[in-house]
């Protein structure tokens, strides 16, 4: 017998007619692996026997025998070898117990989508917006009834900017604004819609007023709205883009507009080109804290005097760390900056819809108690909106106190109609469950039963990103990385020269298409990519038809790409504000949606955490089960295979190996930044890490796997060379950053503890000390 072949330890192993009531018993022993288990070593001896009496009639001999590439490499102490020529692949034993749950569904089948254009509002042109602007809403964007936050917080900013308005108590003098509601409800539109009525009104009354009136776009910024990511900033200049298109507007108005630029600056742009637009005038800005931070301190021609409006988009998200110093020092210096340069002449001056001081409106789907701190020393006398109320008064502290925005209801409230699904998969499992999901999606979508057309899967650090998406483009297939996968990247910062080609060719591809999921169009974002190519990656993602992205939690906020059927959180998030972020990527403007969060026996407690949320479980067997090619085929067989086909590529090259090994540790050092708030759930050391290596394609218990400090320092070279702005990998390997903050700017990544705290207790380095 030879040492490169193997078999399958699987119940499929037995002939059936002998083991069916073992095998029922195994289906029925519940979540517990122990007792599967158990009874498998029972059909395995029975497997034997069947063996030696039967010979080659055994189905494993003829079914699960494949050739190794691995085995003759790890044949030595790795692999298991038998009595036969044949080798264990221990994929379904020694898991942990999976402990019994009792079901707890949120039943959501009889509520209405709760983020959905409410047919029973008053259409937008009743809302005092102006008619030319309604119009061009609802012809040119077929946009016709409000949401409700809009229905609520349109006409309320409305009336607050003029005086006409009769939606606010006349002894009620509200200035900022606090808007919270569900994600996909529509809340961009809520604070553009106002911020471009007051503009065209504006223009319109003064060139009413004068017809000598001089409209330009070196008036300098009108208005800026914050957002954390670069992807957001495109996003939102999309729609004020789609906003300010001039076919709809009267003939003869057009010109109340033309004059109006909008921008972003972002991280990761060249400055230079960025501070002639400024000096030119950005009417309307988008960007990203850091860079307009930076501008504002260093760009002298930043004209600010005209100031009318400042957006933070996201807020809670730009109050977390590492944001808020940068948010303290961007207020003081706008007004210092628009005190310095009141000496242009506004044309805008005699204008009444012309606002006569600068108002902050914050927005996001979840408030963070640290709200009602910012709002203390940045707002005055905000007014706190969300979907369901409207609340007001003179006190900043008990106007926000009062809608109790701290109650988990409200800061965790997800769209009603989305479905939130668990399953706890042991370590072991984990890859092959994730397959199984993916599998089935997109199955039911090719015959047509399933609406189903893309899904996100969230990862927690960049280096598994990238793993993943080259492990399911690749395994089984011959099209690793051809020249037409592969974008051609120019960009200033980008300098790829003397870095290695794969690594080159690596940064570039934007979609592939693998044979484990075939046909289907496989992606991925992180803050780590350079910056063309996170764009491309989600101009291409948004106008497919179907599609996998990969990404890390940069992807989770604000984004709106259609048709995300699925939300899959491979890695926990850190925090239960992204919780619900990472699923407001699908169910969006009452559509359906479904969200499934893997979780270890381990990490059972975190339903706890999830408990005002709900979700229902999903068993690991059920979902295997569908891997499972005919009623004839065990699922076990084809989980096995998969397996080992995504173990074969990563130890068919060192490449893919290294990037197995990095996704690894970059993944402990992901799971060891979880709060200490949930330290008693997510602990490294509760890991075991031979069976999370398998998670990862890899055959090594981690002692074996060496931290290749080489391919590290390589790794931080190439991050260098991309560019200071995009090469913020490296700062998760600075210890001082890294237990300084958590995040940084426009980059979800996180930044995290030391290697040395990483050898869990099932480490043989670690026994033997
Ligand atoms: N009243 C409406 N009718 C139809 N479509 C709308 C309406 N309002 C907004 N939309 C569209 O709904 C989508 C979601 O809107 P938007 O991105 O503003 O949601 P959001 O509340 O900001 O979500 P998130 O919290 O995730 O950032 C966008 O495509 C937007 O164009």
């Amino acid at each position: 017998m030879e040492e490169g072949s193997l078999i399958l330890n699987i119940v499929n192993s037995v002939p059936d007619n002998d083991n069916k009531s073992l095998r029922s018993q195994w289906k029925d022993a519940g979540g517990s692996w122990k007792e599967k288990n158990r009874i498998r070593r029972n059909l395995k001896k029975t497997s034997w026997k069947a063996n030696k009496t039967e010979g080659s009639n055994n189905p494993i001999a003829t079914t699960s025998t494949v050739p190794s590439p691995i085995t003759k490499e790890r044949s030595d102490n790795k692999v298991k070898l038998l009595p036969s020529t044949e080798v264990i692949s221990s994929l379904f034993t020694h898991n942990p117990e999976i402990p019994h749950l009792p079901q707890s569904p949120r039943d959501n089948s009889h509520l209405n989508p709760s983020n959905a254009p409410s047919k029973d509002a008053l259409p937008f042109s009743s809302m005092g917006l102006d008619d030319d602007l309604s119009r061009h809403l609802e012809d040119e964007l077929q946009i016709r009834q409000p949401t409700n936050i809009q229905s609520k917080a349109i006409p309320f900013i409305l009336a607050s900017v003029n005086d006409h308005g009769s939606h606010v108590d006349a002894d009620v003098k509200p200035a900022d604004i606090i808007i919270q509601a569900e994600t996909g409800s529509g809340k961009t539109l809520t604070y553009l819609l106002p911020i471009i009525h007051c503009l065209l009104r504006s223009s319109r009354e003064a060139s009413n007023l004068s017809r000598q009136v001089n409209l330009t776009r070196s008036i300098g910024t009108l208005a800026i709205i914050l957002v954390p990511t670069r992807e957001l900033t495109k996003q939102i200049l999309s729609v004020i883009e789609s906003l300010l298109k001039k076919s709809s507007f009267k003939s003869g108005q057009s010109h109340l507009l033309h004059w109006l630029v909008p921008g972003t600056v972002v991280g990761g742009e060249n400055k230079n080109h960025e501070k002639n637009r400024i000096r030119k005038g950005i009417n309307i800005l988008v960007s990203t804290p850091g860079r307009l931070l930076d501008h504002l301190q260093n760009t002298k021609s930043f004209a600010l005097d005209s100031l009318r409006w400042l957006v933070l988009d996201e807020a809670d998200r730009l109050l977390e760390l590492g944001f808020e110093e940068t948010l303290e020092q961007i207020v003081k210096l706008l007004k210092v900056r628009s005190e310095n340069h009141n000496n242009s002449p506004n044309p805008f001056a005699q204008a009444p819809s012309w606002p006569t001081f600068r108002r902050t409106i914050l927005c996001s789907a979840t408030a963070r108690d640290d709200i009602r701190q910012f709002a203390g020393y940045t707002l005055v006398d905000p007014v706190y909106i969300n979907a369901d109320d409207i609340g007001s008064s003179d006190n900043v502290g008990v106007k926000v106190e009062a809608v109790d925005s701290s109650s988990d209801a409200t800061k965790y409230s997800t769209p009603k109609q989305l479905k939130h699904k668990y399953v706890i998969t042991p370590a072991k499992l984990r890859l092959v469950t994730l397959t199984a999901i993916l599998k089935s999606t997109f199955r039911t979508h090719h015959h047509g039963l399933s609406t189903c057309r893309k899904v996100i899967v969230f990862i927690s650090c960049c280096d598994s990103v990238d793993f993943h998406f080259d492990l399911f483009a690749n395994t089984n297939a011959a099209n690793i990385l051809t020249p037409e996968d592969v974008e051609d990247v120019q960009t200033t910062e980008t300098t790829t020269a003397n870095i290695e080609q794969h690594t080159i060719d690596y940064y570039k591809s934007v979609r592939l298409v693998g044979s484990v999921i075939p046909n289907i169009g496989l992606y991925r974002l992180h803050g780590d990519l350079p910056q063309i190519i996170r764009i491309k990656t989600l101009q291409q993602f948004s106008e497919a038809n179907s599609g996998i992205l990969f990404c890390t939690d940069v992807a989770a906020r604000g984004l709106d790409l259609p048709y995300i059927e699925k939300i899959i959180q491979y890695d926990p998030p850190l925090d239960l504000l992204d919780y619900v972020h990472r699923v407001g990527r699908t169910a969006r403007l009452g559509k359906n949606g479904e969200s499934i969060i893997f979780l270890l026996p381990s990490e059972i407690d975190y339903l706890n955490v999830l408990s005002s949320i709900k979700p229902e479980a999903l068993q690991v067997e059920s979902i295997l089960e569908t891997l499972a090619s005919s009623k004839h085929k065990e699922y076990e067989v084809e989980a096995t295979n998969i397996q080992l086909d995504f173990e074969r590529y990563v130890l068919s090259d060192p490449k893919y190996t290294e990037l197995a090994r990095m996704a690894f540790l970059s993944h402990l050092r992901a799971y060891a930044a979880h709060p200490s708030s949930e330290k008693h759930i997510f602990h490294v050391k509760k890991l075991h890490m031979g069976h999370m290596a398998k998670s990862f394609a890899l055959r090594d218990a981690p002692s074996n796997i060496d931290v290749n400090h080489k391919s590290m320092e390589h790794k931080k070279r190439v991050g260098q060379k991309k560019g200071k702005a995009s090469g913020k990998r490296n700062e998760l390997d600075n210890k001082t950053a890294a237990l300084k903050t958590k995040r940084k700017y426009d980059n979800s990544e996180f930044a995290v503890p030391d290697l040395s705290n990483l050898s869990g207790p099932t480490t043989k380095k670690k026994r033997k000390k």
